[in-house]
């Protein structure tokens, strides 16, 4: 069902958004990074951001004491603005909770003899790589968005082409700080406080303020080897893709499906062994967007290897928005737009965000559909064909992960495995082309087809399930015994109203 726009303005905002874009939000995002660059690079210069955060922490403190003072009138919320965050839609509670600034947006510590990494909430994902990577170290998982923040990945979940070897964002973590509802500050990790250890991914800010990350840290190489092998059945989609997942020589498994039987499967090491003539560095503005040169590998029909530099694949889907802006910009992979525009792009999710106008909201309600599940490997064929007969998007985001069978929100049904059970992402972003899609009709299909499979569905986009039903697909049992005990209950709305359809705009 295609959206009709109402009058001619309405056609120009949806059809011709390249040109705001192009002539204002790509300055716009070059001169924001410009910005935060500066900054960091002052922060660093200063070395005071390890001291401050002990003071910063105060201020978090101050603030639920003063919440507290007034009488706990209102659930909290972190003072982050929605345009700004990576989540698909802008939260509304915004607007009507306490909101509690946490400006903590700094790399604290590099404990090289724990091989661990502590840092604040608001560090993201581009920041973390530059500063360890020259380093030579890094972070098993590394979600591929530069802006993605650690804050939002702990309370969120992360996922990456290594999670089927290291797990969940949340299972590279060793600590977190927090300050609680009564305004105290407390450490959790396995042996310390485990039960709030354990319930604190998935809680989307429910059960505290996150302060601090304490986060595991590997030796880096220089590239990633990567072998790009392309599929021609579904039945070969699905067993290499689960031979490679349960395969740890891998440490990167990826596929991506470009129609119910045309995919390509990329396993990757990394290496500091190269050779020169198979060097591809896919982060260089002029090069092609990485899905675009991913689908080139169909029509090789060999296999083939290429050696990334590292930074340039952790972060392979930035460019491209992994395949959203050619919706936004539909010439942005021209080889002319690369060459002279291409180190501008790709304009600030954040920025999109904000600018995007209530014509275009309406166009990605109705058609178009961003959602992520999560579903055991062993149901990949029959899932990729219930996405093909409801959905029909193309290409398809298939990326492997261990679930261990930990407490806590999301855990598979039993509680022990000879070996931590593979699941698989399946991310769909882009217009439907099946014949009856309707947005809520088919999303909440889906819903129901990956919770009848013991699936989880990743809530940074939209959910339509009934309170009862999200209740079924995510253990509560922890959370809410932890919510009684910490005296969250009048403090922090349930995850359910934070992150529900109805709770944003
Ligand atoms: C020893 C060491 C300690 C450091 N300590 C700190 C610290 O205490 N606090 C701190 O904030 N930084 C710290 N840094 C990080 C420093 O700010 C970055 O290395 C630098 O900003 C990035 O430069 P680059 O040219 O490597 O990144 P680029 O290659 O230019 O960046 C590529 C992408 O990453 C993103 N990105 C890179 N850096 C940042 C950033 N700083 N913020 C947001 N996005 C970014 C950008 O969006 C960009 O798209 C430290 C670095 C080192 C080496
Ligand atoms: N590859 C991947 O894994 C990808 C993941 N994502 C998703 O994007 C989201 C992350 O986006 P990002 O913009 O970083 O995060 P957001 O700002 O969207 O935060 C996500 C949630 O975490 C809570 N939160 C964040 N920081 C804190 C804190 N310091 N204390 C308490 N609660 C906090 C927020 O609470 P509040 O509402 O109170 O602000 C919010 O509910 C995640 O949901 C993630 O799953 C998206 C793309 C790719
Ligand atoms: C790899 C995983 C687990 C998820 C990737 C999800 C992303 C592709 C989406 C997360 C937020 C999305 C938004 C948009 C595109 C797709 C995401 C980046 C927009 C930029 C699309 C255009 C709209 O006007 C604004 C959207 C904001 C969020």
């Amino acid at each position: 069902m295609a959206y009709k726009p109402e009058g001619l303005f309405e056609h120009i905002l949806i059809h011709y958004r390249w040109v705001f874009v192009c002539l204002f939000l790509l300055p716009a995002s070059f001169f924001f990074d410009i910005w935060l660059y500066v900054r960091n690079w002052i922060v660093f210069k200063l070395s005071s951001a390890p001291k401050q955060h002990h003071s910063k922490v105060k201020h978090v403190q101050t603030q639920v004491r003063n919440w507290i003072k007034n009488g706990r009138k209102q659930f909290m919320c972190t003072a982050r603005p929605g345009w700004q965050t990576v989540s698909f839609r802008r939260p509304k509670y915004k607007k009507t909770m306490y909101n509690v600034e946490v400006n903590l947006v700094d790399v604290l510590d590099i404990n090289l003899e724990k091989k661990t990494v502590r840092v604040e909430p608001l560090v993201t994902m581009g920041q973390l790589t530059a500063t360890l990577n020259p380093l030579g170290w890094t972070i098993p998982v590394v979600p591929e968005l530069d802006d993605l923040t650690v804050g939002g990945l702990v309370m969120g979940t992360g996922i990456e082409s290594s999670s089927h070897k290291y797990g969940l964002f949340q299972h590279i973590c060793v600590s977190y700080e927090l300050v609680l509802c009564d305004g105290s500050v407390v450490t959790c990790s396995t042996q310390e406080n485990p039960n709030l250890y354990y319930s604190v991914p998935w809680s989307y800010g429910t059960l505290g303020i996150l302060t601090a990350v304490e986060i595991q840290l590997i030796p880096a190489k220089k590239y990633v080897k990567l072998t790009y092998k392309p599929l021609k059945t579904l039945d070969q989609v699905t067993q290499e893709t689960e031979s490679a997942s349960k395969d740890l020589n891998n440490e990167f498994v990826e596929t991506l499906v470009y129609s119910k039987d045309k995919a390509v499967l990329m396993t990757g090491i990394q290496t500091d062994q190269v050779d020169e003539n198979k060097v591809n560095a896919i982060g260089k503005w002029y090069k092609p967007w990485f899905f675009k040169h991913v689908e080139g590998m169909l029509e090789t029909n060999k296999t083939v290897v290429e050696y990334i530099p590292l930074r340039d694949y952790y972060h392979r889907h930035t460019r491209s928005i992994f395949w959203e802006l050619q919706d936004i910009i539909p010439f942005g992979n021209n080889l002319l737009f690369r060459f002279f525009l291409g180190w501008i792009v790709p304009p600030k999710v954040s920025l999109l965000k904000l600018t995007q106008t209530e014509a275009v909201r309406k166009l990605y309600e109705n058609n178009h559909v961003i959602q992520d599940m999560l579903v055991p490997i062993e149901t990949l064929k029959a899932s990729i064909e219930k996405f093909h007969e409801v959905l029909e998007i193309y290409p398809m985001w298939i990326c492997p992960f261990k679930l261990p069978p930990n407490p806590g929100m999301v855990h598979p049904p039993l509680k022990n495995y000879d070996t931590d059970p593979v699941y698989v992402d399946i991310g769909v972003y882009g217009v439907p082309k099946a014949k009856n899609f309707t947005p809520l009709g088919s999303t909440r299909e889906i819903e129901k087809y990956v919770s009848n499979g013991n699936g989880f569905q990743m809530l940074y986009a939209d959910t339509y399930m009934s309170r009862e039903e999200f209740r079924r697909m995510f253990d509560h049992r922890l959370y809410d015994s932890l919510r009684a005990s910490l005296g969250c209950e009048s403090a922090f709305a349930e995850v359910y109203d934070k992150v529900s359809r109805a709770a944003r705009e």
